[in-house]
């Protein structure tokens, strides 16, 4: 059995998490961690009944973090706390968290030297797919204008999403580095750039749209994500992979779907 921690177990993504992991065969909750709920049975914050695994604060992680593999969803300055203890103590980790920044990164990759660490600012298979679709149509549309516009939820806290920004990012290493403009005002005739949007309403769980626009055509490929579970699956998968990894490092679902080796 694989001994599982989910740090945001309290939040939309880790009690989605807490319920696959129980739901698996090959997985065990080993402890759930959060900064609300604290003392709460983590599977009665998951909406499946009571399990015995109480909701311990974050705040003590330092000193009981106890598994072969923590999975994170919180936010970006504690999930860069929590990667550092983990790494500390030699528990894996797979990392869906997103907003860091480059101070962030450079952390993250000091304390991604002691263990595997699988990090994707998207776990579904399909996110995974359309970077592939985006990548491979920036090949040949190098000089059509190119925009992505992200839709989410109205609680999401970071913007634009991670998903959108390593979109861009897959686009710049195709076409070159082309500058990245984060939404649009005043007079901004467009220039050499990549547009990136977001919109922020209601329950959109995650809508990402990248557009190549030429003179008289343009391409939309999208992906749409109406279910949290796509990304939980994905994630679960996660967990499996790097439970059997042992260099220290950063992979991606890449590595996750065979794309990439170790
Ligand atoms: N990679 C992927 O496939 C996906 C990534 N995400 C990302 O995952 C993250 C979480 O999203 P979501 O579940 O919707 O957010 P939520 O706000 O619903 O959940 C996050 C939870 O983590 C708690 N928290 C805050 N700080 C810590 C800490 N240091 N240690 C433990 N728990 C903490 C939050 O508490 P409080 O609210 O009190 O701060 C909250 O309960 C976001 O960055 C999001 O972008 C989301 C979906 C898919
Ligand atoms: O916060 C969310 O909800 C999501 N965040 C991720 C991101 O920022 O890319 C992935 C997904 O789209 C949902």
């Amino acid at each position: 059995m694989i001994k599982v921690a989910v740090a945001g177990a309290a939040g939309r993504m880790g009690r989605l998490i807490v319920k696959n992991v129980i739901e698996d065969e090959e997985l065990e909750l080993a402890q759930a961690f959060d900064v609300r709920e604290i003392g709460k049975d983590a599977g009665e914050i998951a909406s499946v009944g009571r399990i015995g695994v109480q909701i311990t604060d974050a705040r003590e992680m330092e000193n009981v973090l106890n598994a072969d593999v923590l999975v994170d969803f919180t936010v970006a300055e504690g999930a860069v706390e929590n990667i550092r203890i983990a790494s500390d103590k030699g528990v894996k980790l797979v990392v869906g968290t997103t907003g860091f920044t480059e101070e962030h990164w450079q952390r993250i990759r000091e304390y991604c030297k002691r263990v595997p660490a699988v990090i994707s600012p998207n776990f579904s298979v399909g996110v995974n797919i359309f970077w592939k679709l985006v990548e491979f149509a920036s090949k040949f549309l190098k000089d059509y204008d190119i925009e992505i516009l992200e839709i989410h939820h109205r609680f999401k806290k970071d913007a634009p999403s991670g998903t959108a920004l390593k979109t861009a990012e897959i686009v710049q290493s195709v076409i070159g580095k082309r500058k990245i403009v984060f939404g649009r005002g005043g007079i901004c005739p467009r220039g050499e750039e990549i547009g990136v949007l977001a919109i922020r309403g209601g329950d959109v769980v995650g809508e990402h749209t990248t557009f190549f626009i030429g003179m008289g055509e343009r391409i939309e490929i999208t992906h749409r994500a109406w279910s949290r579970q796509a990304f939980a699956s994905g994630a679960i998968r996660a967990i499996k992979w790097v439970s059997k990894v042992d260099k220290p490092g950063i992979y991606d679902m890449d590595h996750v779907l065979g794309f990439k080796q170790v």
